[in-house]
């Protein structure tokens, strides 16, 4: 498990004296990466990944105004792998420790080549993971292990993400970082840390309690226009407004949000050559606090064809520089690498003058100066350096903006991705959501929506507008499909559902779900509001799969089934990427009501169980199979009333006989503990056709 990556000295030759043992770390160090082999792939789009559309909600403060030359960082960086070596040649206490073998190097490369079994992103990936492995237990071994005999692996390299798992068919992938070992609890592994520098225990638990994720990189597959948007990355120019096209909306409140501080002491002070308040964005808002605009609300004039088509965004110099600077915000990193497994810029993101700071081209195996390997170890060094220096100023920073990507984890088969295989998560939020029928009821009627996101990151500078391509079901419960409207030119405020998207409260194959506020204008003119969830789909699959989700919430809302979330409707973004399912809050998921973290009990009353079992009669008496009962889509709401969840595999007019399978399935469930592994989404099987007799 994740304890295995601590403490696991690699084998090596016999006690080294001091002066031989940083020559031999010297030799290590200047040996040449392997040359990157990827199998041949069919094709593969280089373009902006559908998340530019949260990309375009980043708070005003957080964005990126501005691209500056940083050509001494490099030599920062090889300067501090020096210092930190000078420092293990003058500490006697290394004396007696074994050298991590430069042979392992030499087993992941055959003939000067490292020929990674995957494609993509995901082949590229291997490269860094395995290569750096070398850097990595160096430098944590210089800088967090000062007196270890050991060189253990403790700072981990791989994606995560299964919330929105990378996208076999793109040549990029930025959800790459630096992270640590983790127990069961997602607990910093402290097992076998006797080692670690004093003191730093506990900077090291709080740096992993606020996040997990350090650093940034971005990662595409090599290729002539990967290297040139690699090597024209200093040419990009910021676009003035890269926000929603909404126009004349209503502007929300001031955030009480506390952005995070730089560090106090950075670690590559040569480059930080500005000190000027950030450049405007040129961008003209409405006046804050105008939460009753006079304007009239105007849809954005450019708009997709069909808002359900999924499409990339083209990447450009500035879209990738966008990308790798938006998830730096996400993850709280200042350092970004942008890498193509050949060509590689290290970026460094300064907050206070909304500046990224950006190296020269590193040529990865030609460089000498310093050698790769070796800039490598400076590089981890900084990360963690910065990191950790930051703690303390940031102490004020609000928890919302402490990032959300702790949620449902990518299992990928590299180091980190192993130990974040995780179940998909819920906040288990003790906030109480209301839901007055009257804000639902008024929301019912209208067509035209307006998305702002207020959480971490995001606070929307513009909002996004959405058409509703799907009825409220609890307007009319046997509501009739309806086709989109068209879009007009203008809205009347009144005319507007707003939502206001908070934290996510869990991920799975559809989507992403969200606690959302929903406002709208009465009769009167007087806001009402109501606390619902929204679930929200990119990719073509899911969007398919959502709208399937919705015709089995149609025939449940037809049948008058209770038990199951209220849905509102389905809305369509005009400027592209995104559907939204708007639905009632059911409350936290079996899974975190378990007794102990540790099993897989579940903590049900003896009603609550007949309940859930009364629910699932009832969703089969209309003649639907749910096909994915896992504690993770039977919620507890904060009255104890039970419901169930997550319809995208259900199946509708199942045979008898599937259906008695499903109901032992839930008492074996419910009363036995006995379910699928929750790790995982719903399983191929489970999806699988109604052939059951
Ligand atoms: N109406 C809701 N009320 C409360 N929490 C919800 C609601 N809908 C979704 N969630 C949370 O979001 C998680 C993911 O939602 P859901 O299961 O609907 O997504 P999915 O993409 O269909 O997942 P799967 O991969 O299991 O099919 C749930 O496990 C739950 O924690």
């Amino acid at each position: 498990m994740a304890d295995n990556f601590v403490g696991r000295d690699m084998p090596g030759p016999l006690d080294q004296d001091a002066a031989g043992a940083v020559e031999q770390l010297e030799e290590i160090l200047s040996a040449q990466p392997p040359i990157l082999a990827l199998p041949p792939v069919m094709s593969l789009r280089l373009g902006y990944p559908t998340r530019f559309f949260f990309d375009k909600h980043i708070a005003k403060s957080l964005e990126l105004r501005r691209i500056h030359p940083a050509t001494t960082l490099l030599d920062e960086i090889k300067g501090l792998a020096g210092h930190y070596l000078d420092e293990f040649r003058t500490n006697v206490q290394h004396t007696g420790t074994s050298m991590p073998q430069r042979e392992s190097l030499g087993t992941i490369a055959r003939n000067g080549l490292f020929k990674s079994r995957e494609t993509g992103p995901r082949g590229v990936a291997r490269y860094p993971a395995e290569c750096t492995d070398l850097p990595r237990r160096i430098s944590s071994r210089l800088f967090l292990f000062r007196e270890s005999p050991e060189w253990c692996q403790f700072l981990l390299w791989g994606r995560i993400g299964r919330e929105d798992e990378a996208d076999p068919r793109l040549a990029v992938d930025e959800k790459h970082s630096l992270g640590f070992p983790v127990d069961q609890e997602w607990k910093l592994c402290v097992r076998n840390l006797p080692h670690l520098a004093p003191g730093l225990l506990p900077d090291l638990q709080e740096l992993h309690s606020r996040s997990d994720l350090i650093g940034t990189w971005v990662v595409m597959t090599p290729s002539a226009k990967a290297e040139s948007l690699i090597t024209a990355l200093d040419r990009a120019t910021i676009p003035s407004n890269c926000n929603a096209g909404t126009k004349g909306f209503p502007v929300l409140p001031p955030s009480t949000r506390l952005d995070p501080p730089d560090s106090p002491e950075p670690v590559w002070p040569t480059i930080l050559v500005l000190n000027e308040p950030p450049p405007s964005s040129g961008q003209k808002l409405p006046s804050a606090g105008a939460e009753r605009s006079s304007e009239d609300v105007l849809p954005p004039t450019t708009r997709r064809p069909r808002s359900t088509a999924y499409d990339y965004g083209e990447l450009t110099p500035e879209s990738l520089v966008q990308l790798g600077w938006a998830r730096a915000v996400e993850t709280d990193s200042s350092v970004i690498v942008f890498t193509c497994g050949t060509l590689e810029r290290i970026a460094i993101r300064h907050r206070k003058t909304q500046t990224l700071y950006l190296s020269d081209v590193i040529d990865i195996t030609e460089i000498r100066h310093p050698p790769y390997l070796r800039l490598q170890v400076g590089l981890f060094v900084a990360v963690l350096k910065d990191a950790l220096s930051r703690l303390h100023e940031s102490e004020v920073v609000s928890p919302e903006l402490r990032r959300s990507t702790r949620k449902r984890r990518a299992p990928e088969d590299d180091a980190l991705g192993n130990q974040l295989k995780r179940r998909k998560t819920a906040t288990g939020s003790s906030r109480t959501f209301e839901r007055p029928q009257s804000a639902i009821k008024i929301a019912g009627s209208l067509d035209f929506m307006l998305l702002y996101m207020r959480y971490g990151m995001h606070d929307s500078p513009v909002p996004a507008s959405f058409i509703r391509s799907a009825p409220c079901l609890v307007s009319s419960g046997d509501a009739e499909e309806i086709t989109r409207p068209s879009v007009k030119r203008k809205y009347l405020r009144e005319e507007c559902v707003v939502v206001i998207l908070g934290p996510q409260i869990g991920t799975g194959a559809t989507g992403i779900a969200h606690k959302t506020s929903l406002e709208v204008f009465d009769a009167q003119g007087r806001t009402v509001t109501a606390d619902i969830v929204v679930k929200i789909a990119f990719l073509a699959e899911q969007q398919q799969k959502m709208r399937h989700e919705f015709q089995v919430y149609r025939r449940l809302a037809a049948h008058k089934v209770k038990g199951v979330p209220e849905v509102y409707g389905i809305f369509d973004d005009l400027e592209g990427g995104a559907i939204m399912l708007l639905m009632s809050y059911c409350g936290t998921t079996l899974w975190d009501f378990r007794v102990d973290p540790m099993s897989y009990d579940l903590d049900t009353k003896a009603s609550q169980r007949t309940r859930f079992l009364a629910i699932l009669d009832a969703i089969h008496a209309a003649g639907v199979r749910h096909h994915d009962l896992r504690p993770l889509n039977l919620l507890l709401d904060d009255n104890g009333e039970a419901h169930i969840i997550d319809f995208d595999v259900a199946k509708l007019d199942p045979t008898e006989g599937g259906k008695r399978r499903e109901r032992r399935a839930l008492e074996d469930l419910l009363f036995d503990g006995v379910y699928p592994d929750p790790s995982f989404p719903s399983l191929p099987s489970t999806i699988a056709s109604e052939t059951d007799g």
